[in-house]
């Protein structure tokens, strides 16, 4: 059957290529903009001083063109470097709130936590284009961060 695609029939085709990177962290979400009443009615167990931890896993989909010569649209090896240098080098056996400097001030959920790693690939990204950051946090806490 035809394809009907206009990028298609130009000769160009755009994929969605995505990485996948597991670290582990602990954390406590705590508000700096509530009271520790607050904190403790809003987070509940999740606010424990003593804090606790998730083994997270990251897929980060990048979007872009399919280069002609080389068949890619980012070199894979490029994008688990970035990944490393994003993820693993500030996240992986880190206490995100004490370890993070981001975190000092902002509350160590998932979508934060998807939010940093978006902020932090899209700056250093080599060719493509991000397109979504998702985090499972546990098997059943899954966030998508697209950048919005
Ligand atoms: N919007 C958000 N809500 C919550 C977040 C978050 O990141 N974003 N995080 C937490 C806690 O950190 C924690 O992850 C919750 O863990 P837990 O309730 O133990 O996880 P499960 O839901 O998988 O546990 P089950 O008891 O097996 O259902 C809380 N809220
Ligand atoms: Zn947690």
């Amino acid at each position: 059957m035809a394809n009907t695609n206009a990028e298609h029939q130009t000769g160009e085709r755009i994929a969605y290529l995505t990485r996948v990177q597991c670290f582990s962290a602990s954390h406590r979400l705590h508000s700096l903009g509530l009271s520790d009443d607050e904190n403790q009615r809003i987070f509940g167990k999740c606010n424990n001083p003593n804090g606790h931890g998730h083994n997270y896993r990251a897929e980060v989909t990048v979007r872009g063109k399919i280069n002609k010569v080389t068949g890619m649209v980012i070199n894979l090896t490029d994008l688990k470097e970035c990944i490393e240098e994003v993820i693993m080098v500030p996240l992986d056996h880190k206490n995100l709130d004490k370890d993070v400097p981001y975190f000092a001030n902002v509350v160590s959920t998932t979508e934060n936590v998807a939010a940093y790693i978006w902020d932090g690939l899209v700056k250093i990204l080599p060719v493509g284009e991000m397109y979504e950051v998702k985090i499972y946090e546990t098997d059943k806490n899954i966030v998508v961060y697209r950048g919005e």
